[in-house]
């Protein structure tokens, strides 16, 4: 990235890290929403922008010759949301009939005039409200309205896991009900995180070697291993219960939280799980409705007949109830953290209440749960949490942002003097716990 000091300058920019006790934001220097807002996010524009021009055909053969409007519209659009960011924007409200505006307005007026910019407000506020604010660009059409443009790259991620899925599949045929083997799973699950297109603004990664090797040669890189809390959670509940896994990414990913959901049901450990998609695209690779469903239909049709049979296994639980899809709630692709869930959404928090245990999945939860505060790192998660308790929640993330809490003391100070963007990389991971 190129220094631009008139930048840095007309937008009040502090050359230094985030401060401690404060909320994370492009305004810091040192941080990476500054390099998000300064980088990432613009690369994730000018692509999509890009394969609307490249993809045009297609588009027009799926959604017809009319469609050719709403392409180039929407082209400008994405173009011009890319400059409102590198020109340091206000976040203005929305306009558009969607069913969370009024949620996202009522959200932004609040927000002081000073702190309602891209690179003044709260990372978390602001990132979210560039995806939204792409969603509503769509929206806004009459014919690309319900277009998906992160498609191509989440069913393209999951064709390239096939390999590794099928190494998994094989490896989980048969197994017990223990705590060894669900420890074996979860931290499958937690290692899938680091398979996100986000971070990599939407380039692939090919999930390579063998999946339940990589979970021993990880056990250093796991800095906090609440797993006995969680198993204990499961394990000494009602077989009758229900686990909410709060999804995030597809491809490689969901594969591992599906295989896990198999488990918990397989051996009793509830009697369903309930998954929670995202409403609009989301931070490039999260699961939607649709992607469940495609991905099921993937592996059900597939041409190893041990991935087609997991596929038609999995279709069958869904029929029958014991996965099942959530309704959509917007409040996963609003701004707000999680603690302030019970004010925003009741009925939300309600519905979680019922779960003996919640999963909250990938990075981008991790900091709704944290609230995209830069937290001393040794603070225990409870405390963290403000309060946001619906029932027994756990966390599997890789750790892809600057912040974190439950570390013991002096671990954060080693991994900094080994490498100072040990936060950024996706390499270490958390599976942190806190009982209802
Ligand atoms: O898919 P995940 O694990 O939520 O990660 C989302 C990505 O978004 C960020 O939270 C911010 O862009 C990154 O830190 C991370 O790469």
């Amino acid at each position: 990235m190129a220094a631009d000091p008139d930048f840095d300058t007309k937008n009040g920019i502090v050359d230094g890290p985030t401060p401690p006790h404060t909320d994370l934001s492009a305004q810091y220097k040192q941080s990476f929403a500054y390099y998000t807002f300064r980088v990432r996010l613009p690369s994730t524009l000018a692509t999509i922008a890009a394969s609307l021009v490249k993809d045009k055909d297609e588009l027009l053969a799926t959604y017809g010759v009319a469609a050719g409007a709403d392409i180039e519209q929407t082209t400008k659009a994405v173009t011009q949301l890319r400059e409102d960011i590198l020109s340091n924007a206000p976040l203005l409200p929305f306009e558009g009939k969607e069913p969370d505006t009024a949620l996202w307005n009522a959200f932004l007026e609040k927000l002081p005039a000073e702190k309602r910019t891209y690179f003044t407000a709260c990372w978390l506020y602001a990132e979210c409200y560039m995806y939204r604010k792409i969603s509503s660009i769509f929206r806004g059409t009459s014919h690309l309205a319900a277009h998906d443009y992160f498609s191509p790259q989440k069913q393209t991620a999951t064709k390239l896991s096939v390999d590794a899925m099928l190494a998994v599949a094989k490896a989980t045929r048969q197994n017990e009900r223990n705590s060894d083997t669900f420890r074996q799973l979860i931290k499958l699950n937690l290692w899938g995180n680091r398979c996100d297109l986000s971070i990599t603004s939407g380039k692939q990664v090919k999930p390579t070697g063998n999946a339940f090797d990589q979970v021993t040669d990880l056990e250093e890189k796991l800095l906090i291993d609440g797993t006995l809390d969680v198993w204990k959670s499961l394990d000494g509940g009602s077989s009758a219960g229900i686990v909410d896994i709060i999804f995030d990414n597809a491809g490689y990913e969901l594969y591992t939280d599906l295989i896990l959901a198999e488990y918990i049901i397989d051996k009793g450990l509830a009697a369903k799980v309930r998954f929670n998609p995202k409403a609009i695209p989301w931070f490039i690779s999260d699961v939607m409705a649709h992607d469940y469903h495609w991905t099921l239909r993937f592996l059900a049709e597939h041409s190893d007949p041990v991935l087609s049979e997991l596929g038609k296994k999995w279709q069958r639980l869904t029929g029958e109830g014991k996965f099942e899809l959530a309704p959509l709630e917007h409040f996963w692709t609003s701004p707000y953290e999680f603690y302030r869930m019970p004010e925003a959404n009741p009925g939300l928090y309600d519905r979680l209440k019922e779960a003996q245990l919640v999963i909250f999945k990938g990075d981008l939860n991790y900091r709704k749960l944290l609230g995209d505060f830069s937290w001393d790192s040794t603070e225990s998660f409870e405390t963290c949490l403000r309060g946001f308790r619906p029932s027994n929640l756990c966390t599997l993330r890789t750790v892809k942002a600057d912040l974190i809490c439950g570390l013991a003391d002096g671990v954060a100070e080693q991994l900094f003097a080994k490498d100072k963007e040990w936060m950024l990389t996706g390499e270490y991971g958390v599976i942190q716990f806190a009982s209802k």
